[in-house]
């Protein structure tokens, strides 16, 4: 028999993703033989009341998704256990190793991660981190890379680095794992897959919702902390990283630390000209009036809920080639997308008529609304015109647009993904230790070079694309950002 418990089984994390999760595996049939599911947190509350808010946390989705069934219910409720305990008291923590029993656990700790090194060290005393127990840990672990390894410190006195696994949600997304089998699954895109072809990369990650209630946790860490270090970062790395020699967790990993020490340090002097902060103020999103940061915070704040960042990679594949990263809250569209621009032919053969025609070709991957692999080629116009007329075309390279016959598979919530390797002991999509801390170190540079320059955000409206200075740093470099759907 093995375990999965869920510290903070009744938060947030838990019901609005986990345990729906769960409930997607269970009904396809993926969960272990035997495996038990015990949610833990503090408040006192019986198996069957924790049972009652499982149920009505996964039966909206799950129905929304056409994939309720009673029959997967009562498996998975026969599966689900609830201990009230406090995860920082060794003491607390006794009865649950006995509901837990001998066989191997999974710890999920769904809680604040300030409780993260208090939580590992009353696992250790317990009894729940024996050689074949393992942890998950939710980000952000730290807010900077010295509070990143106080914690983690306290992580790798209980568990070995091969029993760690620290998520990333980004990495459970299908068309994150999609743009590896693209680049390492085909071998046409990989010889124009560096300077000489491509102009540059950019990652968006916008977001129409604001902060609201989380101000308290978001005050503090802000977009470059909350989104830029950690699921951006990977991206980049994902984009960039050399071809691994296969999948093993290290060997994908290896490559990605290697780009974070590619990434050139954002000194005093370059951050104006290659970053931008911005705040949202009062403004209009879907057709509604939305309070801005401070007005939500009930307080001036500092904290940035929009960054955007030219980052450079100084290695030979991408010498020359910026990156430009964006992320914000309280934008016009809920859109995740990495674009790949090309540079243009060297030479034109059509003439000045289809030259004004004439774009570079542009791969662009969605992964949210929806999730796609698009590459944008050009054409010939059809019809008899005297001068070859052209015409970009977007053809799809996924499944998720244009698919012939079988309609797409569901769409998996991130997290199914990442659960099932957790529990299987594969960690080829977490983050490793000396990534995490790569990534920190980098963005204690950036916060740094805010501190120094006394970098503020500057003001946008809600509803808008961030400030303006967002466009200005694509405009210095003759580029701008997509708009192209
Ligand atoms: N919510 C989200 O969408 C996301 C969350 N995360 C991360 O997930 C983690 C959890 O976030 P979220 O679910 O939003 O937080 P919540 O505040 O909603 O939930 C926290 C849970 O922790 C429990 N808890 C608090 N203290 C203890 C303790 N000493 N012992 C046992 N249980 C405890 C609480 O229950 P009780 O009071 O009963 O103890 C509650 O169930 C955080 O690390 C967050 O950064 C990351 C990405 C997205
Ligand atoms: O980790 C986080 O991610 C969400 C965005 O996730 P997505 O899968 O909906 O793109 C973000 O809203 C949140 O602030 C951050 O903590």
């Amino acid at each position: 028999m093995t375990a999965l418990v869920l510290f903070g089984g009744g938060g947030d994390l838990a019901m609005r993703m986990l345990l729906p999760s769960l409930y997607f595996l269970e009904h396809d049939g993926l969960l272990p033989e035997g495996l038990k599911i015990i949610g833990a947190a503090r408040s006192e509350e019986s198996r069957e009341e924790y049972v009652g808010k499982v149920r009505t946390a996964v039966e909206g989705k799950a129905k929304a998704d056409d994939a309720w069934d009673d029959a997967s219910w009562s498996r998975l409720e026969a599966r689900l256990d609830y201990l009230a305990v406090d995860a920082t008291s060794a003491e607390s923590l006794k009865p649950l190793k006995d509901k837990v029993g001998p066989g191997a656990c999974t710890s999920f700790l769904a809680v604040s991660p300030s409780l993260y090194a208090r939580i590992v060290t009353a696992m250790r005393a317990a009894g729940l981190a024996e050689a074949d127990d393992k942890v998950v840990l939710e980000k952000p672990v730290g807010r900077d890379l010295d509070s990143f390894r106080e914690i983690d410190d306290a992580v790798a006195d209980a568990f070995s680095e091969q029993q760690v696994f620290r998520i990333d949600h980004y990495l459970g997304k299908e068309t994150v794992q999609n743009l590896i089998a693209l680049r390492f699954g085909n071998v046409i895109f990989e010889p124009l897959w560096n300077n000489l072809s491509i102009d540059h990369v950019q990652i968006t990650v916008g977001e129409t919702v604001g902060v609201g209630d989380r101000w308290p946790y978001y005050d503090e860490y802000g977009a470059l902390r909350d989104m830029l270090q950690n699921h951006m970062l990977q991206l980049l790395c994902l984009v960039a990283m050399e071809p691994p020699s296969d999948l093993d967790p290290d060997s994908v990993r290896n490559e990605k630390v290697k780009v974070l020490r590619s990434l050139r340090h954002v000194t005093d002097e370059d951050a104006e000209r290659v970053t931008v902060r911005g705040q949202y103020v009062s403004g209009t999103v879907d057709g509604t009036r939305v309070k801005g940061y401070d007005e939500e915070r009930g307080a001036d704040s500092d904290t940035e809920t929009f960054v955007a960042i030219r980052a450079d990679i100084d290695n030979w594949r991408w010498a020359g080639v910026p990156f430009f990263m964006r992320t914000g809250k309280r934008l016009p569209e809920k859109r995740t997308e990495i674009v790949i621009q090309f540079k243009p032919v060297p030479h034109s053969i059509f003439g000045q008529d289809a030259r004004d025609d004439e774009a570079a070709n542009r791969m662009i991957i969605e992964l949210q609304p929806e999730e796609d692999i698009s590459l944008t080629v050009m054409n010939k116009k059809p019809g008899l015109d005297q001068r070859m007329q052209l015409q970009p075309i977007k053809m799809s390279l996924s499944w998720g647009v244009g698919g012939k016959g079988d309609a797409p598979p569901r769409r998996r919530i991130a997290y199914e993904r990442l659960l099932l390797d957790a529990l299987n002991g594969d960690s080829t999509l977490f983050v490793r230790r000396d990534e995490a801390e790569k990534a920190w170190e980098w963005v204690d540079g950036v916060s740094q070079a805010w501190a120094d320059g006394n970098v503020k955000p500057q003001p946008y409206r809600a509803g808008t694309w961030g400030p303006d200075a967002s466009d200005m740093l694509m405009a210095r470099t003759g580029r701008d950002w997509n708009t192209q759907e």
